[in-house]
């Protein structure tokens, strides 16, 4: 869908910002370029829709090399999110929305029904924050109509520049989550500038680590967390990428354990029984459509009635292929040992911290095996 052929860029003054990139961004996929600053990634992308251009080598957009192609025409098929919104302060957060629309020949009443529904993908209440101005808005809410504005024409290919880049950690993450989630609705070919690597590695479906002017290593997260390609990247990716690995790694259902079960609405002491021939300490309890309610303990089991009064509520749980960082922060914000699994509503067991470790460990091991590529390269540089 993008693809460099042996692309550079030699601005006037002698500085080579890009040297000889080549790689291919397939169709419906999100390649996040990551690296210090000034290493180029800012160049790379705004070869892309020809804010500048290549001193030598060519960039193909669906198959058609873009040199040729008129920059106003290709810019509309190609939208654009930069980390300063760059909203009108007059016009309304609708009308904002809507710029791309009435620009491209839309009639007012059609483009700005478009553009209530796209603040509606963003998660704006388009009721609410569509007649607002953007300084009546917080820096999330604004990076998230930037983030609508651009889908506005419905472009094929999105160009994200630090999207994420201006607001808090916190605020950073959701919108993070909200644009995966939009991302898998709308599945556009993206290429995603960011400096943090935790961002690269949350958002990428494959990650391009720069280098000056060069790409490191370009491949999927896991592999470049847990196949370094160059003592560079080893180093870029930092000495906790165990523990960014969590981010990547999902959960599994033979990741988890199977601990004995109690009803709500059985006797206190047959679930003790099932608990001690088991030699289990605890139980988790289903209520009678068999959703997650809680957990009893064996102890408290012995006085007797019914599980109902004895059980402790649990309400946190993770859906099944979430990440382990989010079962690790549910397991650490409730101080708890273990973490319920679900499908939909369905109960299937329950992540501990050594399955956990496990988990990762698996992964690890997965990564080592695939990619010894990496392996390769990196005695190679560490040879030269
Ligand atoms: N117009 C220009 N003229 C000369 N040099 C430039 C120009 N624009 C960028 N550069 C240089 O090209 C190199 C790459 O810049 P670029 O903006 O692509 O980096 P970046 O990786 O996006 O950095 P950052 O993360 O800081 O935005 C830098 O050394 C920069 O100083």
């Amino acid at each position: 869908m993008i693809r460099f052929e042996q692309v550079t860029k030699r601005y006037p003054d002698g500085t080579t910002a890009v040297d000889g990139l080549s790689f291919e961004v397939a169709e419906g996929e999100l390649v996040t370029l990551v690296g210090p600053s000034g290493c180029g990634k800012t160049t790379t992308m705004m070869m892309v829709n020809r804010l500048i251009e290549p001193t030598s080598g060519r960039i193909f957009v669906n198959d058609e090399d873009i040199a040729a192609v008129d920059p106003v025409r290709l810019r509309r098929r190609i939208g654009y999110v930069i980390q300063q919104v760059g909203l009108f302060p007059h016009r309304t957060i609708l009308d904002n929305t809507a710029t791309v629309l009435t620009l491209v020949g839309w009639k007012k009443a059609k483009a700005r029904a478009r553009a209530a529904e796209l603040l509606d993908l963003v998660g704006l209440d388009p009721a609410t924050y569509g007649p607002r101005y953007p300084d009546q808005l917080s820096g999330g809410q604004r990076q998230r109509v930037g983030v609508a504005r651009a889908l506005a024409a419905d472009p094929p290919v999105l160009l994200m520049d630090e999207p994420f880049g201006a607001v808090d950690p916190v605020v950073r993450e959701q919108l993070q989550d909200e644009f995966l989630r939009m991302q898998e609705a709308v599945r556009k070919t993206v290429l995603l500038v960011t400096h943090d690597i935790e961002e690269a590695v949350r958002l990428g479906d494959r990650i391009a680590v720069y280098g000056q002017g060069r790409i490191e290593q370009f491949d999927t997260p896991g592999a470049v967390l847990g196949t370094p390609a160059t003592p560079y990247v080893a180093d870029f990716v930092g000495a906790d990428r165990g523990l960014k690995r969590l981010s990547v790694t999902t959960i599994e259902a033979d990741d988890l354990e199977q601990p004995p079960i109690a009803r709500l609405d059985e006797s206190a002491w047959r679930a003790a029984e099932r608990l001690r021939a088991e030699g289990a300490r605890w139980a988790v309890v289903l209520d009678a459509d068999g959703d997650l309610h809680g957990w009893v303990g064996r102890h408290e089991l012995g006085a007797g009635g019914r599980v109902r009064d004895l059980a402790h509520r649990m309400n946190s749980w993770v859906p099944v292929g979430a990440p382990l960082k989010q079962a690790f922060g549910v397991m650490l914000q409730h101080d708890a040992g273990w973490v319920a699994v679900l499908d939909g509503a369905r109960f299937l067991g329950v992540l501990t911290p050594a399955k956990l470790h496990e988990a990762l460990r698996r992964s690890v091991d997965a990564d080592a095996r695939g990619v010894s590529r990496g392996q390769v390269d990196f005695d190679s540089v560490a040879d030269a």
